[in-house]
């Protein structure tokens, strides 16, 4: 079991306003399951996804990752978890503008202390046709290749855990179909779990479990 979570919560505001973002969810992702999740807009995705990767804290229940629980860690140890397990696609990029394409993909693994595969990261960047811009700022970069740097920061260090929300969503349906195959293709190669935040059918359609959420809950 990778990620274990028990009745785990996630209510904003008071008793008169209260949001249950997430109601008791109960769910259990073993090694190397590939994972879509969807649902309605406001259904609570991103938050079970933040909430997977520890970067949010519950405010019920309970989630266990590599077979620690998150809510008895501080926040140094659940930042040095993140960068050792897990491998982070946002829908926003959450790029570095003064970081080269290169010094963006390899801040995570000199982070951690590790030093990056350069020949393993050539070969992603090729996969993603970002090769060329190896050396650009972000912002000289459209929205679809800032999207495939995030992507190749979030693999470049084989992370056992990739958490991606909404991954195609700023692509064309060639370079998201590219994607697509580029995740499967890590999932089976080096046996990573990959959860996949879509609206896109075609894309949760080609991921071996599809969890639906409906309002904060997990069907
Ligand atoms: N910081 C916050 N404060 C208050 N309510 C919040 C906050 N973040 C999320 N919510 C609420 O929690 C619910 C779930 O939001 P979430 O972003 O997880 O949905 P989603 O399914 O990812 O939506 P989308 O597909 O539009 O991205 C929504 O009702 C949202 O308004």
């Amino acid at each position: 079991m990778v990620i274990q979570t028990h009745d785990l919560c996630k209510y904003y505001g008071d008793e008169s306003n209260l949001v249950k973002a997430l109601d008791k969810v109960n769910l259990s992702v073993d090694k190397g399951e590939l994972i879509g999740i969807i649902g309605k807009s406001g259904s609570g995705k991103s938050t079970l996804l933040n909430m997977l990767g520890a970067l949010d804290h519950p405010t019920g229940g309970s989630i266990v990752i590599g077979g620690e629980d998150i809510s008895k860690m501080n926040d140094e140890q659940l930042t040095k978890m993140r960068r050792s397990k897990i491998g982070f696609i946002f829908q926003n990029y959450n790029l570095i503008p003064v970081l080269n394409v290169y010094e963006n993909i390899v801040l995570p693994i000199q982070l951690d202390g590790k030093k990056p595969n350069n020949k393993y990261i050539d070969t992603i960047l090729d996969a993603l046709e970002i090769s060329h811009k190896k050396n650009s700022l972000p912002s000289s970069m459209s929205g679809g290749q800032q999207q495939r740097v995030a992507i190749a920061r979030a693999l470049a260090n084989k992370p056992e855990i990739v958490l991606a929300d909404e991954p195609t969503g700023n692509l064309d349906e060639a370079m998201g179909a590219e994607v697509v195959d580029m995740l499967k293709f890590m999932n089976k190669e080096f046996d990573q779990t990959i959860i996949v935040v879509t609206h896109d059918q075609e894309v949760a359609s080609q991921m071996k479990r599809v969890i639906r959420v409906v309002d904060g809950r997990v069907q």
